[in-house]
């Protein structure tokens, strides 16, 4: 499903984050949103996923976005497992909300728990698992619900290098012709990851460039 966001403007009391802000995303591409910290790449996650008031026009395959839905899932960096289900429960958690059948639902939690590398970790609570791991579990949770958007903020932001470039490879895998927003100020991620990637604030960093070259010359 293709996305459109057209003149976006969000902020937060008086002072915009966002001012007219437009940008598309291709059925099953996947755009990576980089930027200097603070420029407003979660709000502009957080203003897709419908979970702020904006302005202007957020729409998927032509449907305006008016609050949340499960068609447009967001990840975050931190896993939001419960801690009392295990792995296989925690996937089938959000499946039960919407009412798939017992026997459905545990089938797809556990062939999503496989294809994102977990078979035989089915029965293990969160806290016996690595945090890559219950990243793993919380993209098995969100691929399970089959978005028609994936939403990331900054997903592998506490994970070690390792651990982060495998969940790169695993997220390049499994989200393969997903529409895909990804978030993040790692710049070398950016590139790997992205079909296209969107640098939020540029104009504000390549402003401050000139000023200090100015001010080195002057
Ligand atoms: N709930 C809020 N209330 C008030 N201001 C906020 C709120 N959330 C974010 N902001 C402000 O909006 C601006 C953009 O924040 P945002 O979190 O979108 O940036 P970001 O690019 O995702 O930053 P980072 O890379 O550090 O996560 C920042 O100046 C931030 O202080």
């Amino acid at each position: 499903m293709s996305l459109s966001v057209r003149s976006l403007t969000v902020g937060y009391g008086r002072s915009a984050v966002l001012s007219d802000f437009s940008l598309s995303v291709a059925d099953g591409e996947f755009v990576v949103v980089a930027g200097p910290s603070g420029c407003g790449k979660s709000t502009l996650l957080r203003a897709v996923a419908g979970l702020i008031p904006f302005s202007g026009a957020i729409s998927v395959d032509g449907v305006a976005v008016r609050g949340p839905s499960r068609d447009r899932a967001l990840v975050f960096q931190e896993d939001g497992l419960l801690p009392w289900r295990t792995a296989l429960r925690n996937v089938e958690l959000p499946l039960a909300l919407q009412g798939v059948p017992r026997s459905l639902r545990r089938a797809r939690a556990a062939e999503w728990l496989e294809r994102v590398g977990l078979a035989g970790f089915e029965d293990h609570l969160p806290r016996e698992l690595s945090g890559g791991m219950r990243q793993r579990v919380q993209l098995a949770r969100t691929l399970a619900q089959q978005p028609s958007v994936v939403l990331m903020d900054e997903p592998f932001g506490a994970l070690d290098a390792q651990t982060r470039s495998s969940m790169q490879e695993l997220v390049t895998e499994v989200l393969s012709g997903t529409t895909t927003l990804f978030v993040t100020h790692d710049v070398d991620e950016a590139v790997l990851l992205g079909d296209r990637v969107v640098v939020l604030g540029a104009g504000e960093v390549e402003r401050r460039r000139d000023a200090i070259l100015a001010a080195v010359k002057a």
